[in-house]
């Protein structure tokens, strides 16, 4: 009496696995354990689907590979969609998808810890409101989850707008300002790109070697032609073909200040998930001088930067196009399974099941079809161990969409 304790948040049991995101990776594994008839329940930090898409990215943004490299299991594109679906046609998709197979994430709950208890052998999943306990535990927060905000010297004494990728929209409040974007991969050079459609004055850095890619050739993705000829021949092979065929399409991007890599660009994906760029316009405008090309930042300063070798240039604006890292190490405690930059240890095909009912689905560096492909395995995988404890027709089963709305009813 008289004391003020923080009441316990409450606790829900979950029949059927938790799943952590709802990106495409975390609908694609509810919708494939829906379609056997196993219920599952998404935790969702944000309050929309595929939040990634819908709140970090850009306007102008369309798939990069063809639709149909880009489908989630069981439900393929609308035929009526073009070859790159924009990124409003991607969403739509994906709203339907969850419409399809009734899937309801609960919103607004960002998992701070998620432990594997030994004692009752089950995973708790801690958001700022609920424990919610179950026997599987799905990761599907993405590669994605968090900007990189690099370490610049300097970088804090900048007085202008700084800016992520993940919150730039469109070039239009940059019209007329001399802009850094500091980095090269695909959204540096989007954005680049954008930044000129809306008369803004792009300065990429390029501090490293970078692939450079055409996205299509005589009318074929080059990533549709790659992974053609990776059922034939050996990857080193298709790696000097690729670099033929950019050749041809860019000519040498050298001169331009963009090196290429000693190690080919399926091989450098393969080995350290460095993704090519796929070219959609921003080459042109670099061989044309819209795009400049500098050396690498040795620091910001109030109004501009200096770069390493000795230029000094004057900015209205910084856009990091830094990329991307996992979220993973921040709530996931004790384990082994994942590395301390939160992606699975165990490679690309067998990285999508840890141990004690543990599961990561789009860790793969393989976009949306290695999403595709976990997604089916920790889908039967679970669906296995349902079947044994449950039967298709047990009351457990029958009942468990109802155990859910009882507990939220009750608070
Ligand atoms: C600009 C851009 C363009 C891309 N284009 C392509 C493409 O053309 N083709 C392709 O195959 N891939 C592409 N990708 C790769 C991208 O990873 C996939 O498209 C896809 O979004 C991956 O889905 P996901 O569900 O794994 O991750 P995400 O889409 O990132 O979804 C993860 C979800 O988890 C939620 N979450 C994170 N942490 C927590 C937490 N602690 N608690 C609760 N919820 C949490 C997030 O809010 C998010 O909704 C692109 C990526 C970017 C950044
Ligand atoms: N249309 C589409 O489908 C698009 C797809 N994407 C995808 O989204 C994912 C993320 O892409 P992206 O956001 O480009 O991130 P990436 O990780 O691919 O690229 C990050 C870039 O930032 C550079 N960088 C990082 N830190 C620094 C620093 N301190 N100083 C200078 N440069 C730095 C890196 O250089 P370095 O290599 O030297 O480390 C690299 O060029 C990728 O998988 C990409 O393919 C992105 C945009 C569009
Ligand atoms: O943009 C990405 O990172 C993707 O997820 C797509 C992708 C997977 N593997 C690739 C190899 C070359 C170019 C793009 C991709």
């Amino acid at each position: 009496m008289g004391t003020c304790r923080e009441p316990e948040p409450s606790q829900i049991f979950v029949p059927g696995p938790i799943i952590v995101g709802a990106g495409p990776s975390g609908l694609a594994v509810a919708a494939c354990l829906s379609n056997q008839g196993v219920p599952s329940v998404i935790l969702e930090r944000t309050d929309c689907l595929a939040s990634l898409w819908q709140k970090r990215t850009y306007d102008r943004l369309k798939l990069h590979l063809p639709k149909h490299f880009c489908e989630l299991p069981l439900m393929p594109f609308p035929k009526n969609f073009p070859k790159y679906p924009s990124k409003q046609q991607f969403i739509s998709y994906v709203e339907s998808y969850a419409a399809r197979f009734n899937i309801k994430p609960v919103f607004n709950q960002t998992v701070e810890k998620a432990e594997f208890d030994d004692v009752s052998g089950l995973w708790n999943v801690k958001t700022q409101d609920v424990v919610y306990t179950s026997t599987w535990l799905v990761v599907a927060t993405g590669e994605n989850a968090e900007p990189v905000f690099p370490n610049i010297p300097g970088l804090k004494k900048f007085t202008g707008p700084i800016v992520h990728t993940s919150a730039y929209k469109s070039g239009l409040v940059f019209a007329n300002r001399k802009v850094l974007v500091v980095g090269c991969g695909n959204s540096g050079m989007e954005v680049s790109l954008d930044l000129c459609r809306y008369n803004a004055l792009p300065h990429m850095v390029v501090r490293n070697s970078v692939h450079v890619l055409p996205r299509d050739f005589l009318g074929l993705s080059t990533f549709g032609i790659a992974m053609t000829l990776l059922k034939w021949f050996p990857l080193k092979l298709v790696d000097n073909i690729l670099l033929l065929l950019a050749n041809s399409t860019l000519g040498n991007t050298d001169h331009l200040g963009l090196r290429r890599p000693k190690t080919g660009p399926i091989e450098l994906k393969n080995v350290t998930g460095k993704t090519p760029v796929l070219d959609v316009g921003a080459i042109s405008l670099i061989r044309s001088g819209q795009i400049r090309v500098t050396q690498a930042v040795k620091e910001i300063t109030r109004n501009g930067a200096k770069f390493l070798n000795g230029q000094e240039i004057e900015f209205d604006s910084i856009i990091l196009a830094t990329g991307y890292k996992s979220n993973v190490p921040d709530w996931l405690k004790d384990n082994k399974f994942f590395t301390k930059e939160g992606m699975p240890k165990t490679p690309f095909p067998n990285g999508w099941k840890g141990e004690k009912g543990l599961y990561t689905v789009g860790f793969t560096r393989r976009g949306l079809s290695g999403t595709a492909y976990d997604a089916v395995k920790i889908a039967e995988d679970i669906t296995d161990q349902w079947m044994k404890f449950n039967g298709p027709l047990s009351i457990r089963n029958i009942c468990s969409s109802h155990i859910i709305h009882l507990h939220f009813n009750k608070s």
